[in-house]
């Protein structure tokens, strides 16, 4: 998976969130024309947690997304590396931890549903993260990925692309506290893995049942997939009795 694991410094990469939190929920509402809540809200539902389950909501930035999940009347816990993100959201009724999706501080098997939502490309080594995902979540476990992806119709994917290089840095540039983390997010969307190219990295990190859902256009996919329960131990050979 070339694409997906661009050098990227995990240090750099939270020092531009730390700039971008002051603003980073407007700007990105601003720059999708408000669809971000529409793709979160999608990926919410795609995840169907019930009352009393326990999620983990990791790169959860300043916590819109935890928030949202809370509501469903499961406990929500949101990791993310940087700490100006995740202080950005420390009014929100939510429990929100500094913390690294390649190791994250919780026990083996401890949520019944995990998500990552916009994160996953922003992360140094991305199958690090999904198998560091299946180990916090229980077997039989959920896993919802909503992540930038690649419109399949070749007009919209054209006007796109020119929206990413032209038009996404001009907007940026008049509302966001940092401006040079919206060219690195046009690059990082281009060099992103394909909706079925990142289907078989998620299938190969210890996640069955794969299976994914354009929203606009695929200008974001919803990729789906439950957790691999544990190969069932060989058989013990049948006794033998022993030749007298
Ligand atoms: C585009 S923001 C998404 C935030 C939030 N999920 C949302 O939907 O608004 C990406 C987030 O990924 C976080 N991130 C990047 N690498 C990370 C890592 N290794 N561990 C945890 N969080 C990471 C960044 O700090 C940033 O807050």
């Amino acid at each position: 998976m070339t694409r997906a694991t661009l050098a990227k410094n995990p240090d750099d990469v939270s020092a531009m969130f730390d700039q971008a939190a002051p603003r980073y929920d407007l700007t990105n509402t601003l720059l999708s024309a408000g669809q971000d809540r529409v793709w979160r809200a999608r990926a919410r539902e795609a995840l169907a947690l019930r009352p009393g389950e326990r999620c983990l909501d990791v790169a959860c930035g300043t916590g819109v997304s935890t928030e949202a999940l809370g509501r469903s009347g499961a406990t929500v816990v949101g990791v993310d590396r940087s700490a100006g993100m995740v202080g950005r959201g420390a009014h929100r009724p939510v429990t929100l931890r500094v913390g690294d999706a390649l190791h994250l501080p919780f026990r083996d098997a401890e949520f019944d549903a995990v998500t990552i939502m916009f994160g996953l490309r922003n992360v140094v080594d991305a199958p690090a993260a999904l198998r560091e995902m299946a180990r916090v979540v229980r077997p039989g476990g959920r896993l919802v990925v909503c992540e930038f992806s690649h419109p399949a119709w070749p007009p919209f994917r054209t006007v796109y692309l020119r929206y990413l290089r032209d038009g996404l840095p001009r907007i940026a540039r008049r509302v966001s506290s940092n401006p040079d983390a919206y060219t690195y997010l046009a690059e990082t969307i281009r060099a992103w893995p394909a909706q079925r190219e990142l289907a078989a990295v998620i299938a190969g990190c210890g996640w069955s049942h794969v299976s994914w859902r354009n929203l606009t256009g695929g200008v974001v996919a919803l990729h789906r997939a439950v957790r691999d329960a544990p190969r069932p131990a060989p058989a013990a050979p049948a006794p033998q009795e022993a030749a007298a």
